[in-house]
């Protein structure tokens, strides 16, 4: 079994010590940053832009891992791959042509994800499974950090995992959003393989002993 994968979402660091944050990060147990660039069109948020994370990626020394949650998301596709995006992921419900979407990504250089709302149902995939790298199911509906988990994330999780494994895909699975030590076990019971933590990781009181014990559940 491969090693299940932790990714704090910078969305829920500190601002004000964002060095400190990162360097935790690079520190901790953790595999990937996970790095949410909202436009407040798609979503009812605004995140950070480019400068934010030209500055994230200088100090990272771990897997940049980027979800775009704007619309029209092909105009950025190169400059998120010169920032140093390591990951790419747009949302289905953003993308006219899906498929070209992916193709530009990984002409990039940069592994392809795709990103699904809570309303939206897994077998929009059924035709393109095989030319993502990793989806992120979202587990809140996306625009902000500290919601909580959606249930029906579950059973997401299972309709997903076996149109990959019926499909012969390699992809992997990611999960966005109220992610806590209470749902991380079943997330991965159900096939998930990676889990995207933010509130949780940055509003605890010993930031490397929770994101340890994350791992450790992901992993049991
Ligand atoms: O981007 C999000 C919503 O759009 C996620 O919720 C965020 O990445 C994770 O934060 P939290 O763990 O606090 O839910």
């Amino acid at each position: 079994m491969s090693s299940k994968l932790i990714a704090p979402s910078i969305l829920a660091a500190d601002f004000a010590n964002l060095q400190r944050d990162i360097e935790m990060v690079n520190q901790s147990e953790a595999d990937w940053f996970h790095i949410d660039i909202m436009d407040g069109v798609f979503v009812p948020n605004i995140s950070f832009g480019m400068p934010v994370l030209q500055a994230i990626a200088k100090h990272a020394k771990k897997t940049i891992d980027v979800h775009l949650m704007i619309v029209d998301p092909d105009r950025y596709i190169k400059t998120f791959a010169d920032l140093g995006s390591h990951i790419l992921t747009v949302h289905y419900e953003a993308c006219t042509h899906l498929h070209r979407t992916l193709q530009a990504i990984k002409a990039e250089g940069m592994q392809a994800g795709v990103a699904l709302n809570p309303h939206t149902n897994i077998n929009v995939l059924e035709d393109t499974i095989n030319d993502i790298d990793l989806v992120c199911l979202m587990s809140v509906n996306p625009g902000f950090g500290g919601q909580s988990f959606i249930e029906n994330t579950y059973n997401k999780v299972q309709q997903l995992k076996a149109l990959i494994n019926r499909k012969g895909a390699s992809t992997r699975i990611e999960i966005d959003g109220g992610v806590t030590d209470k749902n991380a076990k079943q997330l991965i019971d159900s096939g998930a393989d990676v889990l995207v933590a933010g509130s949780y990781v940055f509003k605890s009181d010993d930031q490397l002993e929770t994101i340890k014990g994350l791992k450790a559940i992901a992993n049991s």
